[in-house]
């Protein structure tokens, strides 16, 4: 059966020097929040990107990007030549309205991740020295996040981003939990992409995306540079050993607060000593 949610990379020229490698748009999937692309630069090659009623923040996944928008230019950004180097790197966020481009310095990917422009906000940049990092679970449930655009952060009017490591033999977003329903203070609606990396390379991960009444309900083995959308329900990922898993979400919804619901069968695993 062909899977609505995992999305194979491409590597589709799209320009001198781009490739696009993914993208998730909102009248091609089941979502209506979220959009994503992620796209190889060769240096000097020049992306642009005129926005409309969406605003979009620019994560130098590696490489060094020059981000132009407007009078404002941030040279050379970009933190890594992998993302398995497990440090923060630096973003830009630009607003709906606006129109940017990115150029590479060295080789680099980028991925731009697209919600609705609610608000006009200042074009900013979100440098590496400002992300959270975090360190979360316990047993076989560690894992490492870095906020790039956490809710408690208002630079964006409807747009979170966030990266999560886990090494094998963990799960990450588990226990399964969910933010499908516009149900504030006990859940908030945001939809989601999960772009994968494993290292190495030929590694996989599962990634069950499920909601209670099992209208969703997919298990998928996902693999190096596979994209997972998340329309609605839980979405467990878990890693076999000897390989680390690194993805990058978006999320969006009708309101900018990540407000998560565990499922209640597996609440428990919080709860021990
Ligand atoms: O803590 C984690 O395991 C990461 C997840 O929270 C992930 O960012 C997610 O599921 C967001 O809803």
């Amino acid at each position: 059966m062909t899977s609505h949610l995992l999305r194979k990379p491409q590597s589709q020229s799209i320009g001198e020097g781009i490739t696009l490698i993914q993208e998730v748009l909102t009248s091609d999937s089941p979502l209506d929040y979220v959009g994503f692309k992620l796209i190889d630069l060769a240096v000097g090659a020049v992306y642009e990107q005129p926005l409309e009623q969406d605003e979009c923040c620019i994560v130098a996944l590696t490489g060094k990007i020059t981000v132009t928008e407007g009078e404002h230019r941030f040279e050379g950004i970009g933190t890594r030549e992998s993302v398995f180097e497990k440090k923060p790197t630096d973003s830009v966020f630009v607003s709906g309205g606006a129109s940017f481009t990115v150029e590479a310095v060295t080789p680099a990917t980028v991925a731009l991740c697209y919600s609705p422009a609610v608000e006009p906000r200042p074009t900013k940049l979100l440098p590496a020295s400002g992300v959270g990092v975090v360190h979360r679970g316990k047993y076989n449930n560690q894992r490492m996040v870095h906020d790039i655009l956490p809710d408690s952060d208002p630079s964006a009017s409807s747009l979170l981003v966030v990266e999560v490591y886990t090494e094998g033999g963990n799960f990450s977003s588990y226990p399964p939990h969910k933010h499908d329903r516009d149900l504030l203070p006990e859940e908030s609606l945001l939809e989601e992409t999960y772009y994968h990396e494993l290292a190495p390379k030929q590694g996989f991960v599962f990634q069950r995306v499920y909601t209670d009444d099992r209208s969703i309900d997919e298990t998928m083995a996902v693999e190096h540079r596979n994209v997972v959308i998340v329309p609605a329900g839980y979405h467990p990922v878990g890693v076999p050993d000897g390989y680390t898993s690194y993805y990058l979400n978006v999320m969006a919804g009708p309101k900018r607060v990540w407000k998560f619901y565990n499922e209640p069968d597996h609440e428990w695993i919080l709860n021990r000593d």
